[in-house]
């Protein structure tokens, strides 16, 4: 066990918040940009000639899952949780907010410079009709866009586990879920600005203006997180100094490849990893959707329809922190994942329904919003409980590269069977609020077995994460 002899810059409650802080603002600025399209999906889908780009329903979906193709197929998530636990934060978290400039940049292009004419096509696989993989055509400017919202999506997800991996360094023994429960909540202040702002942004200067915006912020997050690099430094130069700190950190936070064995081993590593995966592929691409559904479904004037889907990330401000603290200081971690997967899974089912006010598309959304809080605010901060600091960055990689496998399919998939269930311009949303539904019943039976699990192996789910004597 270590023994603190000395006090160190994060016993200081006032250093541990600003980190946090810092962090969580550059994490804050690429969630708008993770969302800034997805609001505009009517004007993307308008015909040329009205002064939208053309785009179907299909290339939609296409750029939506794109942020996780060199991700995924590249494998860009696991290098760089490898990159990560070898080469420290400071280094993968500057090299993420560079990505994530070149990737908006590269958007920024393909939307305001490119020809939105449909003569220019590519053929690629993409998700067929419902099953399996097929070809359509896809226009060039959509395939950039693709492009850098790929390259955009490398250092988006770099920056969450780096992000995370910062946290745990300054929150182990302290407030760690109510500071990850912060941290997301500033995440989906950044998604609901997106949702809520784009919208108008587009429809009173030019469809590019919410991507402009985005390239504005993700710079301000590179020169924020260069400030904490400062803090880091002085972070590392202290523990360094420590002779009792010294002996047990260097050596306990050494990544080494057997590590990677013992997490790919842990069982309550792949519920937890299974988990996300079907929580996330539900709720993200449900957002990228939500505004047209809207629009079409709830027949909320365009203008404002990304305001409905906003509550959501709006409403998960107060509540991620709020149960992060009861997490924090009653434990009950895999109780309130249950909770998070049950509210999920019965508020998407009551979408699937006929029921088109708008009114009760408000107070779905609300609910919706403590589903989006409580699964987040105890899952993020359960991960450390089952894998160790030293493989933490390899194990968050893993855990978000096999949610960015269903962050690619599932819009995909939907955007497909939106366009197949397209009569007249009409879109009927009921099959696709269907395979949000049974991933969420998915997510419900995962999140009962990871309680099951917690009580035969005492990973400590249910316990509290501050410790009396910190407190
Ligand atoms: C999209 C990203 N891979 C993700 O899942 N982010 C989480 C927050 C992760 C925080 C970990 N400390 C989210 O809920 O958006």
């Amino acid at each position: 066990m270590t023994e603190r002899l000395e006090r160190r810059i994060n016993d200081s409650a006032t250093m541990r918040w600003t980190a946090l802080a810092i962090v969580a603002v550059t994490m804050m600025l690429g969630y708008f940009v993770a969302k800034e399209m997805s609001s505009i999906e009517d004007l993307l889908e308008l015909p040329v000639s009205q002064g939208g780009l053309g785009w179907t329903s299909s290339e939609y979906g296409f750029f939506a899952g794109s942020r996780s193709f060199f991700n995924v197929f590249c494998f860009m998530l696991f290098i760089g949780g490898i990159i990560l636990d070898k080469m420290g934060v400071r280094f993968t978290g500057l090299l993420a907010c560079l990505l994530m400039v070149a990737g908006v940049s590269i958007n920024y292009y393909a939307i305001e410079f490119m020809s939105p004419e449909p003569t220019t096509y590519v053929n690629l696989p993409v998700i067929g009709s419902s099953v399996g993989l097929g070809h359509a055509w896809i226009k060039r400017q959509v395939l950039m866009a693709a492009f850098g919202f790929a390259v955009f999506g490398v250092g988006y997800e770099m920056c969450g586990i780096t992000v995370s991996k910062v946290m745990v360094k300054w929150f182990t023994g302290f407030e760690m879920a109510l500071a990850m429960g912060i941290q997301v909540a500033l995440a989906r202040f950044g998604t609901g600005a997106a949702l809520l702002c784009s919208h108008p942004l587009a429809q009173r200067y030019s469809i590019s203006t919410p991507v402009l915006c985005g390239l504005i912020f993700v710079s301000l997050g590179l020169l924020v997180y260069i400030v904490y690099c400062f803090m880091d430094v002085k972070f590392d130069r202290q523990v360094q100094s420590s002779p009792a700190r010294t002996a047990t950190t260097s050596e306990d936070e050494k990544f080494h490849f057997g590590d990677l064995v013992v997490t790919l081993k842990n069982p309550g590593f792949w519920l937890i990893t299974i988990l996300c995966l079907l929580y996330y592929s539900a709720l993200y691409p449900f957002l990228d959707f939500a505004t047209k559904i809207m629009i079409y479904k709830y027949g909320v004037d365009p203008s404002w329809a990304g305001a409905i889907p906003s509550i959501l990330p709006f409403s998960t401000i107060l509540f991620t922190p709020l149960f992060g603290m009861v997490y924090d200081k009653k434990g009950h971690g895999a109780t309130l994942m249950i909770l998070g997967t049950i509210i999920m899974t019965a508020v998407i089912f009551v979408f699937t329904l006929p029921i088109t006010s708008s009114t009760v598309a408000i107070v779905l959304m609300v609910v919706l919003g403590m589903a989006f809080s409580l699964l987040p605010s105890a899952m993020w901060p359960s991960v450390p409980k089952i894998i160790p600091m030293k493989g933490l960055g390899t194990g968050y990689s893993i855990i978000f590269y096999i949610q960015n496998i269903g962050l690619i399919l599932v819009p995909m998939l939907v955007g497909r069977v939106n366009q197949d269930h397209t009569v007249n311009g009409q879109v009927d949303f009921t099959p696709s609020m269907w395979i949000f539904t049974t991933i969420g019943i998915a997510a419900v039976v995962v999140s009962i077995l990871l309680l099951l699990l917690d009580k035969k192996r005492h990973y400590g789910l249910q316990e509290a994460n501050v410790k009396k004597e910190d407190s």
